[in-house]
């Protein structure tokens, strides 16, 4: 029998919770309360299910911090262990975890625990979606060289030991003529979002058939992190075709199709049947094509880009991330904007990702020049592009259709003193271009002597964009750029890289130069334009946006991209100007009680807003119980 008089004896740890729940602003005495308030975004949430489902629920799972009461409420009493945690002890207990495993390696990309920290990640994805997200945005400059490049690649690379619980649909080519009612598969009424890959062509790392769904995971990741878009809307896609990976095709363990790739009418087939069924399902849904091989790319973005809500990532984000920061190295030089149609590009790669940079950055500098036939052509003469075979000219043999625009004059380039199939050093050497930007997939392909050529560069100060993922496949290091081209050089890659040390108190700023600063707000803001396609215009925006965003002192300093930590916020102006733009255009039909008239009265400041409040964050609602 309790004594009232007697002294109460607390435990340590009981001691312990309450000085916590005394440092969370809790009141010590009163039963476990979560400072959730019922605002218009956190509703209570009818559920339909009860008990273990709850638990195996993705998005309703809260784990232990399942209240008392909500506990009864849903059956869930004894399935849990008693003591009921708060969303940061939570957070805390599962972040020890994970840290844990950083003691011995803190290397970022070279991180050999890479692969155990995202398997880790992962799990929790699997048991509690706003737990998930909650640790990745609160760490995301930590975790996204782990769910995103470098380690995505790794995970792709090992996707068939890795696989657990399923994420995402697969469409393979035997369920032609199913599609149309497997999409009605997927549990979700409304998705917003699909990421659909091919495998053909992951990051830099070629052929991965259906292990890329990989990519389209860790993507979709950004899309919630960045974008606040709702993890219940969005769907990542594997259009399993088969894989020309030899590798693959006698792994028993491999998941996917053994066969060889489908190709021509029915590849076209498959890809058109897929993207027939996911817009009967949801008309409203914006599809990102991601790591496509460009033979395809290209040739998918036309076909559907004008009459479905779709991009290509790898052609039109990256192009946008690239404007941006060849504009931001014109800054850092000190020179006006304008003289960029004077800039000297080598890009060294002529695939989905280097040729869609090469006609966005013409298209801009022709703009400057005066947006004629003449200011087109002559922009055209600013680049010099190297690909397998080295420069590409007139005079070469089955060129790419996609690359011929770019094919340099042979008298004019003789007179440069290059001829056809010149080596990236020579044209270096010859141009001393202010940018040397690769696309190529091969690592160090920025060698030492290429390097070298490159101190002789017209330029003050001359830019480096290594934007090959994963990190292996970077053409150069940050090391290697700034200890031989020069302290002053602006340098950025496609992962991410450390600062360098310089000495004597100063830092080489290393960059990262990945779409993943333009495809979350490319999507968020065609979703609450709701604009019909996503045009040119939407993408410009998106891109001018971003080189905006940047102020003079930053870009002085040779930092011409932003943190990965203000990616959210990076996105919500992106996302503005896209609106802003299909609203110009006459594109925006509106997203739900935002309809086009209404769209068309807000001003800059009420359309940021508006992003804002549409932004999904991670917060548990209230969940009641009622009977289907
Ligand atoms: N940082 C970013 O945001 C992005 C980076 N990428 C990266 O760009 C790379 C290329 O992607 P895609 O264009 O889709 O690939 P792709 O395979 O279509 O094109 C690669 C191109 O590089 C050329 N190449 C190969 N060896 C070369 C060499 N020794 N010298 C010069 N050129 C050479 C090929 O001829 C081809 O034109 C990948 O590593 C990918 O991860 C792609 C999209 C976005
Ligand atoms: C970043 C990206 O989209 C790629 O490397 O393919
Ligand atoms: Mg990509």
């Amino acid at each position: 029998m309790s004594n009232f008089n007697s002294p109460i004896r607390l435990s340590s740890s009981l001691i312990k919770h309450l000085k916590y729940r005394v440092r969370m602003g809790c009141n010590p005495l009163l039963p476990h309360s979560r400072s959730f308030t019922t605002t218009e975004g956190h509703r209570p949430i009818i559920v339909h299910k009860r008990s273990l489902d709850i638990l195996h629920d993705p998005w309703f799972n809260k784990g232990t911090s399942f209240s008392f009461t909500e506990r009864d409420r849903l059956d869930l009493r004894g399935l849990l262990p008693p003591n009921v945690m708060s969303t940061e002890q939570q957070i805390e207990r599962f972040m020890v975890d994970l840290k844990r495993l950083e003691e011995q390696a803190r290397d970022g990309p070279s991180d050999p625990n890479a692969l155990a920290k995202w398997r880790i990640l992962n799990r929790l994805h699997d048991r509690n979606e706003t737990m998930y997200y909650k640790v990745l945005i609160a760490n995301i400059e930590e975790y996204a060289p782990i769910v995103y490049t470098p380690t995505v690649g790794l995970v792709c690379q090992n996707y068939s030991g890795l696989f657990r619980r399923p994420r995402g649909m697969y469409f393979s080519a035997e369920d032609r003529g199913e599609m149309m009612s497997m999409v009605y598969n997927w549990p979700a009424d409304q998705v917003d979002m699909i990421v659909v890959t091919d495998g053909s062509r992951i990051l830099g790392l070629g052929d991965l058939g259906v292990q890329g769904i990989g990519i389209a995971i860790g993507k979709l990741d950004l899309y919630v992190a960045a974008a606040g878009i709702n993890p219940q809307r969005v769907l990542p896609v594997m259009i399993d075709v088969g894989s020309n990976n030899e590798k693959l095709l006698k792994d028993p363990l491999y998941l996917g199709l053994q066969r060889h790739r489908l190709d021509g009418d029915e590849y076209l087939a498959v890809v058109d049947e897929f993207m027939e069924a996911v817009f009967t399902r949801w008309p409203h849904v914006i599809v990102q094509f991601e790591d496509f091989q460009s033979k395809w790319a290209f040739k998918l973005l036309q076909r559907y880009r004008n009459t479905y809500r779709m991009f290509n990532d790898d052609v039109q984000g990256t192009a946008g991330v690239a404007i941006a920061g060849l504009l931001g190295a014109v800054r850092a030089q000190g020179r006006p904007m304008i003289d960029f149609p004077k800039q000297k590009i080598v890009v060294a790669g002529a695939g989905s990702a280097g040729i869609g940079v090469l006609n966005a950055t013409r298209k801009t500098m022709a703009r400057m020049l005066g947006n004629n036939e003449h200011a087109f052509q002559s922009a055209g003469r600013q680049f010099w592009v190297v690909d397998a075979k080295g420069l590409i000219t007139e005079e070469r043999e089955d060129l790419d259709p996609e690359a011929c625009p770019f094919a340099r004059n042979v008298k004019e380039i003789h007179r440069q003193g290059l001829r056809e199939g010149a080596s990236l050093v020579e044209v270096v050497q010859q141009v001393k271009p202010d940018v040397l930007l690769g696309l190529s997939a091969v690592g160090g392909l920025f060698s030492k002597e290429v390097l070298e050529a490159l101190r002789g560069s017209t330029s003050t100060r001359p830019a480096i964009f290594a934007m090959s993922n994963p990190t292996t496949n970077a053409e150069c290091t940050p090391e290697e750029a700034f200890s031989i081209v020069g302290d002053n050089v602006v340098f950025a890659s496609g992962s991410p890289f450390k600062d360098v040390d310089l000495g004597n108190g100063h830092i080489g700023h290393c960059n990262q130069g990945n779409n993943m600063y333009l495809f979350p707000g490319i999507g968020l803001g065609t979703l609450l334009s709701g604009a019909r396609i996503i045009s040119d215009g939407m993408l410009q925006a998106a891109a001018e946006c971003l080189a905006a965003y940047m102020t003079d002192e930053e870009v002085l300093k040779g930092v011409i991209y932003p943190s990965i930590s203000s990616i959210r916020d990076i996105t919500k102006q992106v996302a503005a100007a896209v609106i802003k733009e299909a609203i110009e255009e006459d594109l925006a039909e509106g997203y739900r009680e935002m309809d086009s008239r209404e769209l068309r009265k807000l001003s800059q400041e009420e359309i940021k807003e508006y992003v804002q409040n549409s932004m999904w964050s991670p917060e548990y609602p209230t969940l009641v119980f009622r009977k289907e």
